[in-house]
């Protein structure tokens, strides 16, 4: 039995075009995988369908066996602590209002999770690098690359076995999309990452799985150093073809 199991997901909006189609994935724990494909190619949307955001319309997502039941409020509750999510724009996804202690402290209240919040949060914000001083201030206060530390702080404060990963570092500068991803490596050993991404290399350095996406289906996956080197469906040979430098 597999972590994550989606199978057979289909999603549309509406009746005019199908988003995913017929998608097939599995992953374990401790082996990160990474999405890959072009814009619109319906990442986003598969990422939503797997933090149960979203209503798939044919198919099913387990963890551990279980089916995701959106409806199912005492398994979303568990689900909720068990799989969370950090997004691209480290700007909009803080709220400005909130200190840093809060925002961090979110999920634990959120899901009222009987831990010292105090110290969970601490060891969150240590554990991204956040300076000692961070939790009394405002996200106005910090770079984007520390911003992004303090999302993946909230992320992980819960002790989730998996955090989707959508295009976190493409609002950054390179030197800091560096240290983000040193972050994420280094995080690797006590969690599990689905990494979203136009870029091949970031993946390459975090993922030992990857799939590539093409207008909502996976037409091709496996372990990333196999696909990378002997890509076989066209698409992917494009986007290798398309990607600048791989490390
Ligand atoms: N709320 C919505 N209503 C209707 N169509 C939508 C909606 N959200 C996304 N789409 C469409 O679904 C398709 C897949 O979008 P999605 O954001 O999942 O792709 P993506 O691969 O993540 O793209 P990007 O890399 O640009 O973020 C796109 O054609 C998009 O226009």
């Amino acid at each position: 039995m597999s972590f994550i199991q989606v199978e057979n997901l289909s999603f549309r909006y509406d009746q005019t075009r199908t988003i995913i189609e017929d998608l097939s994935l599995s992953l374990e724990k401790g082996r990160n995988l990474g999405i890959v494909g072009e814009s619109g190619s319906g990442k986003t949307t598969l990422l939503r369908l797997l933090l149960g955001l979203a209503q798939p319309s044919a198919g099913s997502i387990s963890i551990d066996g279980q089916v995701l039941d959106t409806k199912n409020w005492q398994f979303m509750r568990d689900f909720r602590r068990r799989v969370q999510a950090v997004f691209q724009d480290p700007y909009s996804s803080l709220d400005p209002r909130q200190a840093i202690f809060d925002i961090v402290a979110e999920p634990l209240r959120a899901l009222k999770i009987d831990v010292d919040v105090a110290k969970a949060v601490a060891e969150a914000a240590t554990a991204v690098g956040l300076p000692a001083d961070a939790a009394q201030r405002y996200p106005h206060e910090f770079s984007g690359g520390q911003r992004q530390r303090i999302a993946i702080a909230r992320a992980i404060v819960a002790r989730p076995d998996l955090v989707l990963a959508d295009e976190v570092v493409s609002a950054l500068d390179l030197s800091t999309r560096i240290l983000i991803v040193d972050l994420l490596k280094a995080l690797s050993t006590s969690v599990t990452f689905v990494v979203v991404s136009h870029d091949i290399a970031l993946v390459a350095l975090l993922c030992p799985d990857i799939a590539i996406m093409e207008k909502g289906r996976i037409v091709e996956s496996g372990p990333t150093e196999h696909v990378l080197s002997n890509p076989v469906h066209p698409y992917t040979r494009r986007l290798l073809a398309s990607t600048p430098r791989l490390p």
